[in-house]
This record gives structure tokens, sequence and C-alpha cells, in this order.
């Protein structure tokens, strides 16, 4: 692993060598500087900041301005990572026009390095849009949650010859139209490995097995923040409990009088 900032060859490269690439959603800035000191390859701002963060249900209402404000947080405090913003729902659906609008104002505001949107084919012309404009973008297929309403919930997609073909052709027309990289959500294994093998640019998987180029999590699943997390989701630590932990702590010594001590005042 390098020590300098991940760009957008990097990510082909890395699928050329066989180095599978790390990502992981972040909100803030925070979290995004712990992630980037961690050596993850690449930051998302998900429009699951929707769900995570501010408690809405579904990803829906999740707005451009939200976006921006996580974005810019987290391309402000990565050094190393490549950072890929959202674009949420509503701001690319009508055309290429209403995406590259959209996308410039998100990388004049904000400095990350890539957007990423739902769909394949319907959305082809606007990643062709963008990538001709110079502006990188990152596919999403599969269980695509802004199409939740549609697809009748979180399910599994491209199970079937039928679907995995689909499947298969909208990747195929991503990377055509000039994607760098395509998100694999809730596809199953065989399939995502058959896309992974026909595509030049770089597969990342979240419920799709491991045989694609990379994988992403949602942080608060992966850390163990919360009580609920989507069953691909691994838990990789309990950082839920050691917060909460530390905050009882806190509480604890405040009641107690034992906090502040001499070490956490100030002499006359
Ligand atoms: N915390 C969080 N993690 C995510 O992975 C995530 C979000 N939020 N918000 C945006 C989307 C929505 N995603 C979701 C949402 C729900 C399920 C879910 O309910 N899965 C069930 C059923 C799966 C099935 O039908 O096979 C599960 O038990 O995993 C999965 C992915 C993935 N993304
Ligand atoms: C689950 C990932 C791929 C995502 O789109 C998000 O976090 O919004
Ligand atoms: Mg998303």
């Amino acid at each position: 692993m390098t020590t300098k900032r991940v760009r957008v060859h990097h990510l082909r490269e890395a699928k050329e060598r066989g180095e599978r690439l790390t990502m992981l959603t972040a909100y803030d800035a925070v979290t995004a500087s712990i992630f980037d000191a961690a050596g993850i390859d690449m930051l998302l701002v998900g429009d699951s900041i929707g769900n995570t963060m501010h408690g809405y249900r579904t990803t829906l209402p999740v707005t451009v301005e939200e976006i921006i404000v996580a974005a810019r947080a987290v391309a402000g405090a990565a050094q190393r990572a490549f950072v890929v913003a959202d674009l949420p729902f509503g701001s690319y659906e009508a055309g290429p026009e209403q995406a590259l609008a959209t996308a410039v104002r998100v990388m004049k505001e904000t400095g990350v390095s890539a957007v990423k949107f739902e769909g394949g084919k319907r959305v082809a012309a606007q990643v062709r849009a963008l990538t001709e404009a110079g502006i990188p973008v990152v596919g999403h297929l599969g269980y695509t949650p802004q199409s939740e309403n549609l697809l009748g919930g979180p399910r599994v997609q491209g199970r079937g010859d039928e679907a995995a073909e689909r499947l298969s052709a909208d990747a195929v027309a991503l990377a055509e139209a000039g994607a760098v990289a395509v998100v694999l959500e809730m596809v199953p294994a065989p399939v995502a490995e058959r896309i992974t093998e026909i595509l030049m640019i770089p597969t990342i998987g979240i419920g799709a097995g491991t045989a694609v180029d990379g994988q992403v999590l949602v942080w608060v699943d992966m850390a163990g923040m919360g009580d609920w997390s989507p069953r691909f989701a691994k838990r990789f630590g309990e950082v839920g409990a050691a917060l909460k932990a530390a905050a009882s702590a806190y509480a604890d010594e405040v009641r107690s009088g034992s906090f502040p001590d001499a070490d956490h005042q100030f002499d006359a």
C-alpha cells in the first residue's frame, strides 16, 4: 500500500494487479480521518447518511445540500483516500443536463474525486455526459435503495438467468459510457464474479461475495454502532458499546464530583 493519494487510474491498476480495493462510507471529518489513517482506499459519502446519521427511514429524502456538507468535510479530512459522493434521489434521473448540473455543483463545492449514482442503461447517458465533462463516475447496480419502492424492498437482484443477463448488460453499458468502477449491491456471488470477469473496471461488492475487485460497507454497520445491520454487513468491532461505556464513565464521574480533577482544571 502506498501513502500517496489514491487517484482514478489506481483503481484500474489495482484490478489488473489483483489487489482488492477497500471502501467505507464516511459522513464527517472525524471518521474520515480515522478511516484514511487506517489505509482505507476509498471513502464514500453515501446517501445512507440519511438512514445512519439523520434517522430517515430511507435514502429518498436526502438532499444535494446534505451530501455537499458531508462531502466537503470528508474530502477535506482525507489525505490518501479516493473520495466519492453519492448523488441523491431526484438529482440526476431526469437526464444528462440535470446530472451534469448536480455533479458540477458537488465537484465545485466539496473537493471529492468522483460521484456515484444508481442504475444501469437508464443512466448511461448521464455517465457519458459527466465523463466527457471530466468528472469520474462510479456506477451502482443490483439492489439500488433509491428504487426500493419499485423493487419492493431490499431484495437480492440478478437471480435467474434472465435477471443475471440484464444485470451484466447494465454493467457493460456503464463501463462503455466511461464509469471508473461499479458497486454491486446484493447480487448473487456467481453473478458478481461473472460481471467482474467481463469488466475492465473494478467491481466493488456489498453483499456480492468475494470474487469482486473490492468491498464496501456502511461504516456504522462495520464498526458495530447500531443494533441492526443488513445480513451482509459483518461487525468488525463494538464501537457503539465502547462509546456508550465512555459516556457512562463520564456521567458517573461528573455526578460523583471526581471529574474534573486537578489535572483537568486551572489554578488561580
Ligand atoms: N446501515 C445501513 N447499511 C446499509 O448497508 C445500507 C443503509 N444503511 N442504507 C442504504 C442502503 C440500504 N441497504 C439495505 C437496507 C436494508 C436491507 C435489509 O433489510 N436486508 C435484510 C433482508 C435481505 C433479504 O431480503 O435477503 C437483511 O436481513 O439483510 C439491506 C440493505 C444497504 N444500504
Ligand atoms: C451502500 C453504499 C454502496 C451506498 O450507496 C451508500 O452508503 O449510500
Ligand atoms: Mg448510496
